[in-house]
C-alpha cells in the first residue's frame, strides 16, 4: 500500500483537482490511502471565523462561514455532473453543524472552538474530492478520520493515542481496502474519546499521512507539492535553488526544526521508525523525479541548505537585581515559555541576561512581559530575520549577509545561524 498526501495548494483550483485525479489514475491497480488537506487557504479563512465568533461578532463569523460554504458549493458544482449527488447533503450537514457552533455563546476555550470550526475545511475538501473521484471512475471510500485518529484534548496541538488509533486502523481502515483500492480521508484532524474534533497543529496533514503510513506498514509515502521536490531553500524566497534528489531523514528533521516550511517537523519520526521512504513530488508534473527521503541517502553531494524565518523578535531578558542567569533561572524561564506556548528559535545566555529569538506574536510577548517583569528587565528588537545555513561555506554566507545588520550569530561545524 502507498500513502499519498495532497495539500491545499494541489486543490486550489478546478484544474488542479482534475490534475490530482489524473495523478491517482496513473497508479491504477495500486492500493492507496489518500490524505487531503483543506482547499487552498480555507484554513486561514476558518481561523477568521473562529476569531470573530470568539470576539462576540457572530454576524461577521456567520457571513465568513457562508462565504466558505459558497466557495465549496461552486467547486462541487463545477466538478460534479450529477446535481443530485449525495455529497451535497453531506456538505449541508457539515455546514449546519458549523453554523450551530457559531450560533452558540462561547463557554469553552478559544482552542476548543478553533478545532470544532477549523476542522470543517478538511471535511469539505475530502467529501468533494471523493465524490468527484467516484464520478470520474476512481472508485473510493470516503472515511471520517475522526473515527480513527483518537487523541487527547490538547486542542490545536492534539497528541495521538497510538494504541487506540492502531486498533482503529486495523479494525476500520484495513477492511475498506478489501473492496476498493482507494480510501480518501482528512489530514490535520482527529477526535477525542468524547467525540470532540481536534486539530494536530497547522500544516499537520503531512504528519497525519505519516501516521497512516506507519500504522498501515505502507511501502512509501508521497507528498505532492507545487515544487519539483525538496530544494536547498524556499524558491519563493531565494533565486537559483536546486533540487535535492535524495536526502536522509535526519537532515530533513534538521531542516524542519530550523523552520523550513515544506514538511511538517513531526512527519519524519513515524516514517523513520518503520523505515518507510518519503517522496516529495510535484503535482504539476508527476514525471519529475522529486526527492527521496530515507535512512541511507547519499548526501555527499548535498548543497548548502538555507532556511529563512522572517518576522522574528530578539528578546533580551536581564535580571533586575544583577543575579546570575543560572540553570535554575533558565529552567524557570523555559517553563514560562512552555506554558505560553512560545517556541524559542535560538537562544544565548550571558552572566545576567538571556537572549532568544522567537516568532513575532504581540499577544504572547505581552503575556511574557507581564509574567517576567518583576524579576527581569525585558527589551526587544522586532522586524528581524533568522537565517540558518546547514553545510555552509564562507563565500555563501558573505553573499547572503551582504548589507545586513547582524545582531547575533551562532556557528557549529555544520550549521550557522544569524539573526539580522
Ligand atoms: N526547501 C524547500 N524546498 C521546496 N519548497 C519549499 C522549501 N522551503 C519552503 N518551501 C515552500 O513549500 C511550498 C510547498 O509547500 P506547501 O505550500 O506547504 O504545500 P501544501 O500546503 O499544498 O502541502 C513551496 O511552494 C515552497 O515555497
Ligand atoms: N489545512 C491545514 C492542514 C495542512 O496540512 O494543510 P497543508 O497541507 O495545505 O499545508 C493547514 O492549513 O494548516
Amino acid at each position: 500500500m502507498k500513502v499519498f498526501k495532497f495539500g491545499g495548494a494541489s486543490l486550489a483550483s478546478i484544474e488542479r483537482i482534475q490534475q490530482v485525479a489524473s495523478i491517482v489514475r496513473s497508479f491504477a491497480g495500486e492500493k492507496i490511502l489518500i490524505v487531503i488537506s483543506a482547499m487552498g487557504k480555507t484554513t486561514n479563512e476558518l481561523e477568521k471565523v473562529v476569531q470573530h465568533f470568539y470576539n462576540g461578532q457572530k454576524e461577521t463569523a456567520l457571513q465568513l462561514l457562508q462565504g466558505i460554504e459558497a466557495q465549496h458549493l461552486q467547486v462541487a458544482r463545477q466538478l460534479l455532473h450529477n446535481p443530485d449527488n449525495p455529497v451535497y447533503a453531506q456538505l449541508q450537514q457539515f455546514y449546519t453543524e458549523a453554523e450551530w457552533t457559531v450560533g452558540e455563546q462561547p463557554v469553552q476555550s478559544f482552542d476548543y472552538y478553533y478545532d470544532q470550526l477549523v476542522s470543517l475545511g478538511e471535511l469539505l475538501s475530502t467529501a468533494i474530492v471523493s465524490a468527484y473521484f467516484n464520478e470520474a471512475g476512481l472508485a473510493n471510500a470516503w472515511m471520517d478520520v475522526r473515527d480513527v485518529f483518537r487523541t487527547d484534548d490538547n486542542y490545536r496541538d492534539a497528541n495521538i493515542d497510538w494504541n487506540v488509533t492502531q486498533r482503529n486502523m486495523t479494525q476500520k481502515v484495513v477492511p475498506l481496502f478489501n473492496a476498493l483500492d482507494l480510501v480518501i480521508t482528512q489530514g490535520f484532524i482527529g477526535s477525542t474519546d468524547e467525540n470532540e474534533s481536534v486539530t494536530l497543529g497547522r500544516e499537520g496533514s503531512d504528519y497525519s499521512a505519516a501516521v497512516f503510513a506507519n500504522m498501515l506498514d505502507a511501502e512509501s509515502q508521497t507528498i505532492w507539492k507545487d515544487v519539483e521536490g525538496l530544494k536547498n531553500a524556499d524558491p519563493k524566497l531565494f533565486p537559483n535553488t536546486v533540487n535535492i534528489p535524495e536526502i536522509t531523514y535526519s537532515e530533513v528533521i534538521e531542516m524542519a526544526y530550523y523552520g523550513a516550511q515544506v514538511i511538517h517537523p513531526k512527519t519524519i519520526k513515524p516514517l523513520q521508525n518503520k523505515q518507510i521512504p518519503l517522496y516529495v513530488k510535484c503535482f504539476l508534473n508527476k514525471d519529475l523525479p522529486g526527492t527521496r527521503i530515507s535512512e541511507t541517502a547519499d548526501t555527499a553531494q548535498l548543497p548548502p541548505i538555507i532556511v529563512l524565518k522572517q518576522n522574528q523578535v530578539l528578546l533580551s531578558i536581564t535580571s533586575r537585581d544583577f543575579g546570575f542567569i543560572t540553570e535554575k533561572s533558565i529552567s524557570n524561564i523555559y517553563a514560562i515559555f512552555h506554558r505560553l506556548k512560545i517556541q524559542i528559535n535560538l537562544m544565548q545566555n550571558a552572566a545576567i541576561s538571556f537572549s532568544c529569538c522567537i516568532d513575532h506574536n504581540a499577544e504572547k510577548i505581552e503575556a511574557l512581559i507581564k509574567v517576567l517583569q518583576d524579576a527581569f528587565k525585558i527589551s526587544y528588537n522586532e522586524g528581524l530575520s533568522l537565517l540558518t545555513v546547514r553545510h555552509y561555506n564562507q563565500p555563501l554566507l558573505d553573499h547572503l549577509l551582504q548589507g545586513k545588520q547582524q545582531l547575533l550569530e551562532q556557528k557549529s561545524r555544520h550549521t550557522v545561524q544569524v539573526v539580522y
